[in-house]
């Protein structure tokens, strides 16, 4: 397979409402996506199916070379198959380091207490200081998690899910509480990250979405509504009535 995710036919509906209506979509294996749309288009619930908080009623959801379909695994075994999902609040641990929070994601264990009765071996650090590098904290590894800005968290907070080495990151809101210049580097760092994997991010703030320059997917009540780049949606008639328009 081409691709490393293959959404096909997907159907969602809560208490009969249809939030997700026969959605397919699919992402190459190095490769930015942005899903814009308006609020109640079904993104959330999208990245809820790909992860495995939600089971589709009907479709598939096919992952990498084999194929394999992700509905009805759990979201353990979806994480460990190689899918972060980077919510819109940040979650690092305020108290520790940037370099033990990092630490506890490259040991793959999220626990303050694993990073105190460990002690790292030069890979892991080198590893910490490779990540804090492709997040620009560099200068503040020894820092207080809790001292860092919105901004620095948000980046931590990629760092942690890249220490995993996802092969797909999903990513809600990622400008959202930003000044300008975090927002610039914010996608800096994810358009690194897209070299060497999948990246989708779902943004309604446009100029972050312009700065992404990756291909653009429009949902509008649980279907795709448009996709290209972001001209040629945001030229669309149906994408200006529904959604940018408004
Ligand atoms: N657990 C649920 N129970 C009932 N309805 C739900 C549930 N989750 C989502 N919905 C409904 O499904 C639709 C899609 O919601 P979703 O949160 O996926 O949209 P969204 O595009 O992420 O919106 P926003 O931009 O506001 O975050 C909405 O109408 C929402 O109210």
């Amino acid at each position: 397979m081409s691709q490393l995710l293959e959404v096909s036919g997907v159907c969602v509906s809560f208490d009969g409402f249809r939030a997700i209506n026969n959605l397919s979509f699919s992402i190459g294996h190095a490769e930015m996506r942005a899903i814009i749309g308006p609020n109640g288009a079904g993104k959330t619930t999208f990245m809820d199916i790909v992860t495995g908080k939600t089971k589709p009623d009907e479709g598939s959801v096919l992952w990498g070379d084999l194929s394999r379909n992700l509905v009805g695994m759990n979201e353990a075994k979806i994480a460990r198959m190689g899918i972060g999902r980077k919510f819109q609040r940040p979650t690092v641990f305020e108290d520790q380091s940037v370099f033990d929070n990092l630490l506890m994601a490259v040991k793959n264990d999220r626990s303050p207490l694993a990073v105190l009765f460990f002690k790292p071996k030069f890979a892991d650090i080198a590893k910490v200081e490779e990540l804090a590098a492709e997040i620009g904290l560099q200068e503040h590894l020894p820092r207080k998690s809790g001292e860092l800005s919105h901004g620095q968290k948000q980046w931590l907070e990629i760092g942690m899910l890249l220490a995993q080495d996802p092969k797909l990151l999903l990513v809600d809101e990622p400008a959202a509480g930003m000044t300008l210049g975090e927002r610039e580097q914010t996608t800096d760092i994810l358009k690194e990250a897209a070299k060497t994997r999948a990246v989708v991010v779902v943004e309604h703030d446009m100029e972050f979405v312009r700065r992404l320059e990756c291909k653009v997917t429009v949902l509008h009540e649980g279907s795709v509504l448009a996709e290209g780049s972001l001209d040629h949606v945001t030229q669309n008639q149906d994408v200006i009535d529904v959604y940018l328009g408004r």
